[in-house]
């Protein structure tokens, strides 16, 4: 952290799981909000903290679907996130999800555990990562990330969807594609674009009736972009052949959820960001688009 010419006291707000209601009783009289978990901070957050204090926001996150922006910002308060620092740790997630996929990891346990572990060399194939297509929804940080860790497994072509071509694609050697195409051609989609309205149910059965039989839906952004019924559908019927999920809907995910059903789907509880060294950079980052929205400094990063 930048030594801050400031002092700052601080209420750590103590709960298992932090809600909005947690949130705004302990705004009145703080300057600035940390965000540690996804708390809602819309219309109905900011009409009742009228009055306060409260100058700068900042996530402890890359995504920020669950902050109204615009109207945080039409109030005079200042709002940064947590993007880059944790592209690293996001990718590997998604780099275990294609693979733990794609080599049956899960339904080879469970093989295990039901006594049908068959001693013959056609016992659960898979596909690989070599020579294949893999397809990015959304080459930004993450996504381009994503690209660089696949490299070293010999990926035939990288696709990518997105608002428009970029430059980054071109200099990964990546392809800017259709939607359409890329869910035709690949064999793996790794979803890493944010929530939006327009990314919002993007996966459901039609995209899905799109993708070949022998592909892998991985899923590192938001749960929200996949219609859950229309996953569990296509993975039961073996529309697809696999998904590997860091996020769903909803969240968390009910301990007797269909989802955590399927021999197929790889589900790990949003663990992306989650290692010691990238959660401690993300409250840094956090803490210093605090202290910098405190003392009038841009943001480390501004939205
Ligand atoms: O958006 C993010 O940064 C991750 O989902 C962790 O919250």
């Amino acid at each position: 952290l930048d030594v801050p010419s400031i002092r700052c006291d601080v209420t750590i707000i103590q709960a298992p799981s932090v809600t909005q209601d947690d949130v705004l009783q302990a705004v009145p009289g703080h300057d600035a909000l940390f965000l540690a978990n996804h708390v809602n901070v819309n219309s109905y957050f900011l009409d009742r903290i009228v009055g306060s204090s409260l100058k700068v926001i900042s996530t402890m996150s890359a995504g920020y679907d669950y902050l109204d922006v615009p109207e945080i910002k039409r109030r005079g308060i200042r709002v940064g996130h947590t993007p880059m620092v944790l592209s690293s740790a996001v990718a590997e997630i998604a780099v275990l999800l294609a693979l733990a996929t794609a080599r049956r990891a899960h339904e080879g346990r469970l093989k295990i555990e039901q006594g049908q572990w068959e001693v013959r060399n056609q016992f659960l194939l898979g596909y690989e990562l070599r020579g294949s297509t893999v397809g990015i929804i959304g080459l930004g940080n993450i996504g381009q990330t994503i690209v660089k860790r696949l490299k070293g497994f010999e990926v035939a072509r990288f696709l990518y969807t997105g608002h428009s071509r970029k430059k980054a694609g071109d200099e990964l050697g990546a392809d800017f594609v259709s939607l359409d195409d890329l869910l035709t051609q690949s064999d793996f989609v790794i979803i890493a674009a944010p929530l939006t309205n327009e990314t919002r149910g993007m996966f459901n059965e039609s995209t899905f009736n799109k993708m070949k039989s022998t592909s892998i839906l991985v899923n590192v952004a938001r749960g929200q972009i996949v219609k859950t019924d229309d996953l569990i559908k296509a993975l039961k019927s073996n529309k697809i052949f696999a998904a590997g999920l860091d996020v769903m809907d909803p969240e968390p995910l009910p301990a007797d959820h269909e989802l955590l059903k399927l021999p197929n789907a790889v589900i790990i509880p949003h663990l992306g960001s989650a290692t010691l060294r990238t959660r401690s950079d993300m409250s840094l980052t956090a803490a210093q688009n605090i202290l910098n929205g405190l003392e009038g400094k841009p943001l480390v990063y501004e939205l």
